[in-house]
């Protein structure tokens, strides 16, 4: 093909919404040898038959960041391309039926608030007023964002393709890739060929895009990277035109599973059911184009049947349509975005769990800005592909999960809330011993963890609820068991990553901002900083010989962490390993802490022999150990890395022996609360790529004093330039409200930043949460002589607030 180049600095895989999206950024960034190749049509995967609601209330804080930014383009597109995208802003009403629901629409809107996004909780007669149709007796509260809207999702993707090729960029329809050429970590070009077989070629590229969809799986194998996403079935109806139906907002009742969209007298019902139907197990047929699935009518019966109750002049309308078609899903309902970890030059923008439309603006404008300056332009830690395990990619996996994530974007969004299906992928050594002691587990990154423990007697099951949750007294006291004796909890799911050989100390000392030239046994807590200081890892690095280091990373971070070291190893001559499954990890934390392991083992666990920040080979039992001395929940404590062989008797040994200490199994609900509690950061919450480290408070663990590693200018500067936010905590002055992060913070009146971490501090006997505020050439004095509110679900609640951790803030009790 004559228009076709040889070669191009990026090819986007993929010409739906997204796929234009990125092409239209990254040509308004000036890249003008973008070439965006389609296998069909534009729009003719799951483009052509979404909805097209334009929804900025989404379920985390950097989803309704990205889909206000969607909102605010869409809305100016017209006007810059010419193309009629059909986007009005006709609002957007969600309705609760239930007081759980009514508090998550609150509490979501005052996320939302705390981002700018215009959002009012209103009274069910202004329901009606804005809704007539509806039924409201059993309405419990709803949120109205007037902003919102709705449009044509191909006339929008048409939109962003013509915009790109007004700027050179060139997109072309029915050409396939057949082929990723590779080299090493990198991709070198694609193969492509004409949809009708006459021609094909090959471009030359120094990157590409996989904005596949439905195929992006397929394609991340064929470029050596997982997209771990799946298509299922979407259903809606469109009815025939309603007489007297005006325009109205777009209206979702979540706890029927529904949306409306009101189209030129017409309503389109759709439907995220609980149980959705995995679709294309055996993959994709290579004709799909603009195809539909087979209708199902009982499927939808129930979704239709209440919706008729809800709006009954729905029961009174023919239907015009009964549309089925596929849209991808991915295992956390949450899109996939950025840097494949597998490769250094293949980027994702794929799996969007039908929000595509409202998201794309967003995630190409932030997926362009991340390939343009090479890196992320703000934490995108929630959609980020490298969040991704890579068992995830398993198509059984799959199928298995994508039955329950379709539904789950309209499910209850609890905290806390658990995915139901395909569990139990990864089992750490001491599993049947937490579940034999009414361990409940959660799931993390595939890990089956204990977060809680029943008592005898107590169902081990979560019951979720918005307000104090059947474990709540549970935590309690595993969290004062911590404070007051000791717990043990299991922490095997922590990555462990060797990096090892002749340039271990100088790599580590220039990968990260500790200082690594320490003695063996010594640990150094650390991060590793982009170039900007902020933070793209929170690590413990332990010098394991002269030559070698045990990096250990948060469960979910293990890949993105490694990918960080591989992608920054340059000539260093180490080899980095994942070493995760090898050892399993018991912590040991409380007052007692040595106590008992001075029954289970010969060693010396003084200050003087294993003081705070050192590791030391001991034996367990009957059994060998390592123990590194360091804390995430503030007291003296261990953690006990045993090799998976005897990790099963180290358990035993001290499960057994703590009896007479009133030993307490713990959980990962309460290392939270005490982590909260004692001022202790939380990588993707508290400290992001986004955060630099100093605004953090995270100071003392950078070494400007050694001459060169990442991130060391930007702190420098940060020096001399004053920090512009600081990591406050907060606790709230009345102890019954609850605190999950993202309510906003107000000070002296004003909507100042959100939180980024929330939990309930049992020992200081309130809520307690951690959050940023602008700082700029203010004191720290000043900065807390403000008076301090939280937003909880639209109340405002007083706060105190304090930039040294409440619970022992001289860390006196770690170093006993
Ligand atoms: N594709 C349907 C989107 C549903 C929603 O925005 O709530």
């Amino acid at each position: 093909m004559a228009d076709l180049p040889n070669k191009a600095r990026v090819v986007i895989i993929g010409g739906g919404v997204i796929g234009c999206s990125v092409a239209y950024h990254l040509t308004k960034k000036g890249w003008n040898d973008v070439v965006l190749l389609e296998r069909k049509q534009l729009t003719s995967g799951t483009t052509w038959h979404a909805a097209g609601l334009i929804a900025q209330l989404r379920a985390t804080a950097n989803m309704t960041k990205l889909a206000k930014y969607s909102q605010e383009l869409y809305g100016e597109l017209e006007a810059e391309t010419g193309v009629a995208t059909g986007f009005k802003r006709n609002g957007s009403i969600t309705v609760a039926l239930t007081e759980e629901r009514k508090e998550e629409i609150y509490r979501q809107a005052a996320m939302a608030r705390a981002f700018g996004v215009e959002v009012h909780e209103i009274s069910n007669e202004r329901v009606a007023e804005l809704y007539p149709h509806l039924n409201v007796e059993d309405v419990k509260g709803a949120v109205h964002l007037p902003l919102d809207g709705q449009g044509d999702p191909a006339n929008i993707a048409l939109a962003l393709a013509k915009g790109a090729r007004q700027r050179g960029g060139i997109v072309k329809e029915r050409t396939k890739v057949t082929n990723i050429v590779r080299q090493g970590r990198k991709v070198t070009g694609v193969d492509w060929a004409s949809d009708d077989g006459s021609e094909s070629g090959h471009i030359e590229c120094d990157m590409i895009v996989n904005c596949a969809g439905m195929w992006g799986h397929e394609v991340g194998r064929m470029s050596n990277t997982n997209v771990p996403l799946h298509a299922c079935e979407h259903f809606y109806i469109v009815t025939e035109s309603i007489d007297g139906l005006t325009q109205l907002p777009v209206l979702r009742v979540p706890d029927e599973c529904a949306y409306y969209k009101e189209d030129a007298g017409k309503i389109l019902l759709g439907a995220f059911e609980p149980n959705a139907k995995p679709w294309a197990m055996k993959g994709i047929p290579d004709t799909f184009e603009f195809d539909q699935l087979p209708e199902d009518f009982d499927h939808f019966e129930p979704i239709l049947e209440a919706a008729c109750e809800r709006m009954p002049m729905l029961a009174e309308a023919g239907i015009h349509t009964f549309f089925n078609g596929p849209e991808s899903f991915t295992p956390d309902d949450a899109y996939h975005l950025g840097l494949a970890p597998e490769m250094d030059n293949v980027w994702v923008a794929a799996g969007f769990n039908s929000i595509g439309i409202q998201s794309a603006g967003g995630a190409g404008h932030a997926l362009a800005e991340w390939m343009d300056s090479g890196e992320k332009p703000f934490d995108l830690g929630d959609v980020d592909i490298s969040r991704m395990q890579p068992f995830q990619g398993n198509k059984q996996y799959l199928f298995e999960r994508s039955k329950e994530t379709l539904g789950l974007l309209y499910a209850d969004h609890f905290p806390f809330r658990q995915k139901a299906t395909a569990r139990g992928v990864r089992r750490t050594p001491f599993h049947h011993h937490l579940k034999e002691n009414g361990g409940v587990f959660g799931e993390i990154a595939g890990w089956e963890r204990a977060n809680w423990f029943a008592r005898e007697g107590q169902t081990p099951e979560y019951e979720y609820s918005w307000k104090r949750q059947n474990f709540f007294d549970n935590v309690a006291e595993e969290h004062n068991a911590i404070r007051t004796n000791v717990g043990m909890y299991d922490m095997s799911s922590f990555g462990k990553i060797r990096v090892e050989g002749p340039d271990a100390c100088a790599f580590m000392n220039y990968i990260g901002g500790g200082q690594y030239d320490v003695p063996v046994g010594k640990i150094v807590y650390t991060q590793f900083l982009n170039s900007r200081a902020g933070i793209e890892a929170d690590v413990t690095v332990t010098r394991m010989s002269e030559t070698a280091y045990l990096v250990v990373t948060p469960a979910a971070t293990r890949l993105a962490d490694e990918t960080w070291m591989r992608r920054n190893q340059g000539n260093f001559d180490v080899v980095i390993t994942d070493v995760t499954a090898g050892e399993g990890v018991l912590a040991v934390m409380g007052p007692n802490a040595r106590k008992l392991l001075q029954m289970v083992s010969p060693n010396d666990f003084s200050n003087e022999v294993n003081p705070f920040g050192t590791a030391q080979e001991i034996e367990l039992g009957m059994g060998l150990a390592r123990v590194h001395r360091v804390t995430y929940v503030g007291e003296l404590g261990w953690e006990i890395y045993v090799s998976s062989d005897m990790a099963g008797h180290a358990f035993e040994v001290l499960h057994e022996a703590g009896q007479d200490l009133g030993l307490k199994l713990c959980g990962m609900h309460m290392m939270d609360t005490c982590r909260i509690e004692k001022g202790f950061r939380h990588f993707g919450h508290d400290i992001t790529a986004e955060d630099h480290v100093l605004e953090a408070g995270l100071g003392f663990a950078v070494k400007t004093d050694k001459p060169d590693f990442i991130g060391r200018d930007a702190v420098l500067r940060k020096k001399e330039e004053g920090l512009k936010n600081r990591l406050l905590q907060f606790k709230l002055t009345d102890a019954e409200p609850l605190l999950y992060h993202n309510e906003p913070v107000i000070r002296d009146g004003e909507i100042v930043g959100y939180l980024c971490s929330g939990s309930y501090g049992h020992h200081l006997g309130a809520a307690v949460g951690l959050g940023y505020v602008p700082c700029e050439g203010e004191t720290a004095a000043e900065v807390l002589a403000s008076t301090y509110e939280i937003d909880v679900m639209g109340t405002r609640v007083k706060a105190e607030a304090s930039l040294k951790p409440m619970y022992d803030p001289k860390s006196e009790r770690v170093k006993v």
